[in-house]
């Protein structure tokens, strides 16, 4: 370092200001100058002049400079880099302006500004004064031993070229360097914040383990989990093969290291075993006079539908399980499939549990993916048992003709096995890996049509066709059923809306094409929602009203009579008073609501 020729910079220095990036001594950048003030030191100084001193410069950073000269300069930061300008390159676009080449030489302080256009001067005193460095005696021992262990790093790491060498060299400083900040991380004192959050977490534990640390009171809480998993398991009622495979894991379990992916995968396991209701049924209430008057009063017309479910229901209550035949309703969408499986299990007393089988492609869809699949899951049987909590509810197969097939096995064939009556108290799912006994459930299936049922399918299920429906039956459905059912979701009563029968022909023949009742109950729904915020408007119009005066009122309604405002919906919306009660849903309103009909009117034949 002595072998270093000091600098010394000149007492005065023309100042550029700067806003992007800092200069530091021995460091080189790139800086682009276009202010009025950086250009004319630019032109009068650095092209100009021809001397190495006038080529030297005070770099002040942080300091944008006015785009005018004529603005005053702005406060300047005290510190500044001497520079020296190393290249200069000037462009016209977009607009005026040169990229300098500058390389630090050393630190300095404005002791005054003495000029400040065309471009600021100051007087300067200079900080760095490296030459001072090796006279000292103290800082030579300590710093001269520093910067030789820098350089000798420097140096060597320079030396390595290859990739490999350049890793062995460099990895070693990393890890110290980390570990020096991890034992700084360690002596810093606890915030009081951080020992708040972790109270709250575990506020219980926190007091009774003050002397453990928080890795302890991790393992102590899952070393609960397992000891109550334990003895859910001994007092489980499952079947003696599940409970010899929960207790084979549950050892396997205490000895792994909660690290391990198997531990979790295998705690999973352990509770849905635990969970699943293995012996838990619930009590079938069956009277088939009560389940009669509840299919009627749930459904209109399905006459047949209705007479073959109370056959089948009068058979289980003669005879008590009953190995029937799977009933499935096939009939186009809407007619009330799903809703006549939702009334049996009612009548029954069962749990209720739909499960979808359309574009279901993968029999793990049905029987599970196996324990060593990675992510792997119990299939929608066992899914459905779990969520329903008893082993004997109603499982509606929605849609058992749209299953698909794939690579991945076929989901029919997986489904054979969990209706077949002489096998499925023997169902094996593969994530479970143990028998379930399935011969409790009650399956019903639904289907569009019989085509894409696979045969064997088919086979062991008796169809019961549910036709669409007449153009009278849809107006009694809606009437009897769907209207009160919406009205009720809408918080309406009969006396706020009137729905006559026409209108409800006009939406089957205008508005719908349909077999069922679907889209006449979403039209149904769209009638109640309008007509909710005509009445909620209604509401509110009338409290303004009550305050104002009454006489006033009075004129008011003489005045619409006078112009014949019909009460239909569509003709209120800018009075000032409410609707005539109960808003009558003529043609008019239902344009209105549903939009032009979307059906010529068809001549019933
Ligand atoms: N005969 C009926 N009496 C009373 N309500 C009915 C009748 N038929 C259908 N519904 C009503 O129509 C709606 C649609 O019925 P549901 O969902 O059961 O049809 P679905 O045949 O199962 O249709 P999808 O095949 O599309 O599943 C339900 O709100 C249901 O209560």
């Amino acid at each position: 370092m002595s072998s270093v020729s000091p600098i010394q910079i000149p007492s005065r220095l023309p100042l550029l200001l700067t806003h992007e990036g800092v200069l530091l001594p021995g460091s080189t950048m790139r800086t682009s100058v276009d202010s009025a003030r950086n250009l004319q030191l630019v032109r009068s100084r650095l092209l100009k002049g021809t001397s190495l001193q006038s080529t030297i410069l005070g770099v002040i950073p942080n300091t944008p400079d006015p785009a005018s000269d004529a603005q005053d300069l702005p406060p300047l930061h005290r510190i500044g880099t001497a520079a020296l300008a190393v290249q200069v390159v000037g462009s016209n676009w977009p607009k005026p302006h040169y990229t300098l080449l500058i390389t630090g030489l050393c630190r300095f302080q404005i002791v005054q500004v003495l000029k400040e256009k065309p471009y600021p001067i100051a007087e300067v005193e200079q900080l760095d004064r490296l030459e001072e460095f090796p006279n000292t005696c103290k800082m030579r021992e300590e710093l001269g031993e520093l910067s030789e262990q820098f350089y000798k790093y420097a140096v060597q790491i320079l030396d390595a070229v290859s990739l490999e060498e350049r890793f062995k060299m460099t990895i070693p400083l990393l890890v110290r360097q980390i570990e020096g900040l991890k034992l700084l991380q360690k002596t810093r004192k606890p915030k009081q914040d951080d020992d708040k959050r972790v109270i709250a977490i575990r506020p219980i534990r926190r007091i009774t383990h003050i002397s453990g640390t928080l890795e302890d009171e991790d393992e102590d809480e899952d070393n609960d989990d397992i000891v109550m998993l334990e003895k859910k398991i001994r007092t489980s009622s499952m079947p003696e093969q599940a409970h010899k495979v929960c207790v084979k894991e549950i050892k396997r379990l205490k000895k792994m290291p909660q690290s391990m992916p198997e531990y979790a995968l295998t705690r999973n396991y352990l509770e849905l075993m635990v969970e699943l209701p293995w012996n838990k049924s619930t009590t079938d209430r069956l009277d088939i006079r009560a389940a009669r008057i509840l299919l009627d009063n749930d459904h209109y017309a399905m006459e047949k539908l209705k007479k073959r479910v109370l056959e089948y229901l009068a058979v289980r209550q003669l005879k008590n399980n009953l190995k029937g035949p799977i009933l499935c309703f096939v009939g186009p969408p809407g007619v009330g499939k799903t809703s006549v499986g939702r009334s049996v299990a009612k009548t029954l007393g069962r749990e209720f549990h739909r499960i979808a089988l359309g574009g279901v492609c993968d029999q793990s869809d049905i029987r599970g993916h196996r324990r060593t699949y990675v992510g792997s899951m119990p299939g929608r049987i066992i899914n459905g048992l779990k969520t329903v909590g008893v082993n004997n509810p109603v499982f509606l197969l929605d849609e058992v003709d749209k299953l698909g097939k794939s690579l991945q096995g076929d989901p029919a064939a997986a489904l054979l096995e969990v209706l077949d009556p002489e096998q499925n108290h023997n169902f094996t799912d593969h994530y479970l890996n143990v028998a379930f006994d399935l011969s409790q459930v009650l399956f019903i299936a639904t289907a569009n049509t019989t085509a894409t049922i696979p045969a064997a399918l088919l086979d062991r299920m008796e169809i019961i066709q549910v036709p669409g429906y007449t153009q009278e039956e849809r107006i009694e459905i809606a009437h009897r059923h769907l209207i009160p059912k919406q009205l009720e979701q809408h918080g309406l009563t009969p006396q706020q809306i009137q729905i006559p029968q026409v209108t409800t022909l006009d939406i089957i023949t205008r508005y719908t094409r349909e077999a069922g009742v679907r889209s006449l109950d979403r039209k149904l729904g769209a009638i109640c929602r309008a007509v909710a915020v005509k009445v909620a408007e209604g509401q509110h119009k009338e409290a303004k009203l009550d305050r104002s005066d009454v006489t006033e009122r009075e004129g008011c309604r003489e005045h619409i009579l006078e112009d014949e405002k019909p009460e239909s919906i569509s003709d209120t919306t800018d009075l000032a008073l409410p609707p005539e009660m109960p808003i009558l849903i003529d043609f008019h309103a239902l344009k209105d609501i549903l939009g032009p009909p979307m059906y010529e009117m068809e001549i019933a034949s």
